[in-house]
């Protein structure tokens, strides 16, 4: 099942070079809550700036859901500096409110009582605000409020030029392009092991299925919290943030043009289940931007993206089109509750050397069906991947293949980067964190989603997430700043509203204008 990488390997071993210089960048989403556990009903605080505009601290769907983002970096553990910071800052800014610490979101008794994110009167803040309004008539808005760790990955060009050694000329964009979607199709292939190590939203309040839990065979507490015995991620399930719909898009990930065509005919595809909401309500409100498939190219909810930065105004795959893939977004993992930040060292280092593996590792053309496939093996691992004696498939196969035997294999060649990326550095970091995740991959019970499902089990899922978000907030409330300044946080803040406001003075379109014009 585990493909073989030790040709590609050996290439990579004589070119230790070419995993200097991997560039990262995370975003972080964390619900503001009051100290009962309950969402804030508050504002997103005005000295953090604007929304709309700041570098590092904006919001996602919600008024109450923050998104700290960081800049590109090629260092580990100054990333994970400046990502602490940004918390550290916004803990000071909160008051008596809390960073709820969990995926799935606190105690929420009225959705109602969750306020779209507000990004003022300028044409694209309304946009934004308008497109949130879509994905509650279209998803609700509990589903919205889940909270995500996106990690964003780059291989240097050196690693490139390796990889396409044996073309006598430099490798152009589209043999990257090339090659970060073998990457993806590998990730769809093998990804589920990322739930299966760093899942951790086993469990939900009650309150989070309002419908009721269908023929789920959840367990509870009687108290409000529910679970799946051996779930890891119910946040990668369908009861979370996916859409089974999007599956009939026919995405791939064979050609660049293929998976830009197939996105751009989705955001032009109506949707007759969304046309019967109508673009407007009854009082001419406009509660979605279109009745498409997708209302614009972000709502594509894919465990894995390939992105290039775009330029203002430009869609995000009018970019690709333009330079090609830049970076690939792993959106799969849960915010990690064993750290203050949602993501720690381990994950980093794992991440590298797993998407290095889906660099090297064959990756064949996959079509439609095969990448629906793939879903099998990940929602096994997201419902029941701790089951002992579970087993994947390999395309489309049987359920043959024990996920332990799977992962033992999979790791032995993550080992063999880790020494190369060993070599590049001091220390054995990514030698340790290999040996210390094998012994998840040995017993189900060392997982993040085992460790927390106790915790969650033995307080409540809000009992947990309150005592963990005051422990937190104790802790980076007292720690000093490391990488970034108060004058640093103070000058973004003010930029940012400045920011705001000219883009509100510089509108000279209508809104419908505005909208008739947008590329995706
Ligand atoms: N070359 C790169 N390599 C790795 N990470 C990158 C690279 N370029 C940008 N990033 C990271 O990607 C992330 C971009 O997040 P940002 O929210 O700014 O854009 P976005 O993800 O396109 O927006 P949205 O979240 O609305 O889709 C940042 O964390 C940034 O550091
Ligand atoms: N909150 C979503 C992501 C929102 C977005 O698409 O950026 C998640 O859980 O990952
Ligand atoms: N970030 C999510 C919710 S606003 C999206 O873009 O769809």
């Amino acid at each position: 099942m585990i493909p073989d990488v030790s040709e590609a390997l050996s290439w990579l071993e004589k070119h230790p070079e070419a995993l200097t210089g991997i560039g990262r960048g995370i975003e972080r989403e964390s619900l503001r809550v009051q100290p009962d556990g309950h969402l804030s009903q508050q504002g997103h605080p005005g000295t953090l700036g604007s929304a709309l505009t700041h570098e590092w601290i904006i919001t996602d769907f919600a008024e109450s859901l923050l998104e700290f983002v960081t800049p590109v970096d090629r260092d580990v553990s100054h990333l994970l500096a400046f990502l602490r910071d940004i918390h550290r800052h916004v803990s000071r800014e909160l008051g008596n409110e809390r960073l709820w610490p969990f995926s799935m979101p606190c105690i929420i008794r009225d959705p109602e009582n969750i306020t779209l994110a507000q990004y003022g009167t300028s044409n694209i803040g309304r946009m934004k605000t308008v497109y949130r309004e879509g994905l509650k008539h279209r998803y609700g808005s509990l589903m919205q409020v889940i909270s995500g760790l996106h990690y964003n990955f780059s291989l240097p060009e050196a690693f490139w030029k390796a990889k396409f050694a044996e073309k006598d000329a430099a490798p152009d964009k589209d043999d990257v392009s090339d090659g970060y979607l073998q990457l993806i199709r590998n990730y769809y292939r093998f990804g589920w092991v990322i739930p299966y190590l760093f899942g951790a939203s086993p469990a939900i309040c009650e309150t989070f299925l309002p419908q009721g839990a269908g023929d789920l065979p959840l367990e509870g507490n009687g108290k409000g919290t529910l679970w799946l015995p051996y779930a890891t991620s119910l946040r990668l399930s369908d009861l979370g943030y996916t859409n089974k719909s999007q599956s009939a898009l026919g995405i791939t990930f064979n050609s660049l043009e293929g998976y830009v065509a197939a996105l751009k005919k989705a955001i032009k595809t109506p949707s007759e289940q969304y046309a019967k909401l109508g673009v407007t309500d009854s009082e001419g409100k406009r509660i979605q931007l279109n009745t498409n498939v997708l209302q614009i190219e972000n709502e594509l909810y894919a465990p894995i993206r390939p992105k290039r930065v775009i330029r203002s105004g430009e869609a995000p795959s009018e970019a690709l089109k333009r330079g090609g893939i830049e970076y690939i977004e792993v959106r799969s993992l849960d915010v990690n509750p064993f750290t203050p930040i949602g993501i720690n060292d381990e994950q980093v280092r794992f991440l590298d050397m797993f998407l290095i593996w889906c660099a090297l590792a064959e990756a064949p053309e996959m079509s439609a069906d095969e990448l629906q496939c793939t879903r099998g093996n990940w929602n096994r691992v997201v419902m029941e991947g701790r089951k002992p004696g579970l087993t994947l498939r390999s395309g489309c196969g049987e359920f043959v293949y024990p996920l332990k035997e799977a992962g033992l294999g999979l790791f032995e060649g993550l080992e063999r980067i880790a020494k190369v990326l060993d070599s590049t550095q001091e220390g054995d970091h990514y030698q340790q964190v290999c040996q210390n995740l094998l012994r998840s991959v040995e017993d189900p019970e060392q997982t993040y989603s085992a460790r927390i499902l106790r915790d969650m089990q033995q307080q409540g899922l809000a009992g947990a997430g309150i005592t963990l978000a005051e422990h937190y907030h104790q802790m980076l409330v007292s720690e000093p700043l490391e990488v970034l300044t108060d004058e640093q946080f103070r000058h973004q803040a003010e930029a940012s509203v400045l920011a705001q406001k000219k883009i509100e003075a510089n509108d000279t379109l209508s809104f419908e204008e505005y909208l008739a014009g947008r590329k995706g």
